[in-house]
């Protein structure tokens, strides 16, 4: 049930109303505007009272000159695993020429995610789904307000299950879709649900799939559906526990495919709904395991998907060095 009361919910009462806000974005000043020279200006007065702001998960805090450290940062480039996100620096380095040798992980101290800087690029992992996700990329923002980044640019290099296109595609999403089919990610903030709307940069989304022709496999921008779960959240047969019908699975995966989702994974929504409110441009790049309407099992070799893997690393890669070698002519 869905009310606009201000008051809090009522567990007494024997009943839970769903409190939304939608944010008016006039109202609101939304998303965040930017300083005159790019800089990220975080809409949080509570910051500048902390004489030191630990950034916990990432092991670093405003102690630690963040300006020479990160000041040139212009990409951060976010994905699910370590490993991936160490190749994914591995291949900056060779595409921008800078000495593998000299890669660290820069947030080791704190033992969650993994962070290597080559260049003006940070790579950095964030774990599964959307809390894991948000917690980093907040962070991150954090860090390259307080570094002064000018302009950054943020893209998620993911895999995702496929709806109706071939495994090994690439698909760029314009925009994250819930659970509950909406465009928006729904967080709680203060007992209330606050909607921010999940769409991505168009500019960014147009420039990244066109960065993919010639690649050999197909790209295509799309839909996505972050789901909060990898088994029933994303209507799979699969789990250890499913109450519903392969006929009613495969109707709600055709009403996916029919809304305009190519692809299903487990961060789009927060992804743009944070970057955008934070007024930097973002992307979310993810190959396609698996077609969804075929099956739920990721049954392909492990070379095969190392190989896929490495499509959105190299079309992100390739955009990167592409703006990199405009802005030095
Ligand atoms: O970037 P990754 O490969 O982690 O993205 C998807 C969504 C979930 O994080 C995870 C589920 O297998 O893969
Ligand atoms: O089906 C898939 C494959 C990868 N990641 C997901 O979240 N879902």
């Amino acid at each position: 049930m869905q009310c606009n009361c201000d008051h809090l919910v009522s567990a007494r009462a024997g009943h839970y109303f769903n409190c939304i806000s939608v944010w008016d974005e006039k109202e609101m000043g939304f998303p965040c505007p930017k300083n005159a020279d790019g800089s990220l200006r975080l809409r949080n007065a509570h910051l500048k009272q902390l004489d030191c702001d630990v950034l916990y998960h990432l092991g670093l805090d405003t102690s630690t000159d963040l300006r020479a450290m990160f000041e040139d940062v212009k990409f951060v480039c976010m994905g699910g695993t370590k490993h991936r996100m160490r190749e994914f620096a591995i291949h900056m380095c060779r595409v921008l020429g800078v000495e593998e040798t000299k890669l660290l992980n820069l947030t080791k101290h704190a033992h969650r995610y993994a962070m290597y800087k080559v260049g003006p690029v940070l790579s950095i992992s964030h774990g599964i789904g959307i809390p894991s996700m948000s917690v980093v990329l907040q962070e991150v923002l954090k860090l390259l307000h307080y570094a002064g980044s000018r302009d950054p640019v943020f893209f998620r290099i993911g895999t995702s299950g496929g709806l109706g296109v071939p495994p090994g595609s690439v698909v760029v999403s314009a925009w994250g879709l819930s659970g509950t089919l909406e465009k928006s990610y729904d967080v709680p903030v203060l007992g209330k649900i606050r909607k921010l709307p999940s769409f991505f940069d168009e500019r960014l989304c147009q420039e990244v799939a066109a960065a993919a022709s010639g690649d050999g496999y197909s790209t295509y921008i799309g839909g996505t559906m972050a789901a909060d779960d990898y088994y029933r959240g994303q209507a799979r047969l699969d789990g250890p526990l499913c109450d519903y019908t392969e006929a009613e699975k495969m109707a709600f995966l055709r009403t996916l495919s029919e809304l305009g989702v190519r692809n299903i994974e487990m961060e789009a929504t927060a992804f743009a709904g944070y970057t955008r409110e934070a007024g930097v441009r973002a992307a979310d790049v993810c190959v396609t395991l698996l077609d969804r309407l075929q099956g739920d099992q990721v049954t392909s070799s492990k070379s095969t998907m190392m190989g896929w893997q490495m499509r959105p690393i190299e079309l992100v890669g390739r955009y990167i060095a592409e703006h990199c070698r405009s802005q030095q002519a």
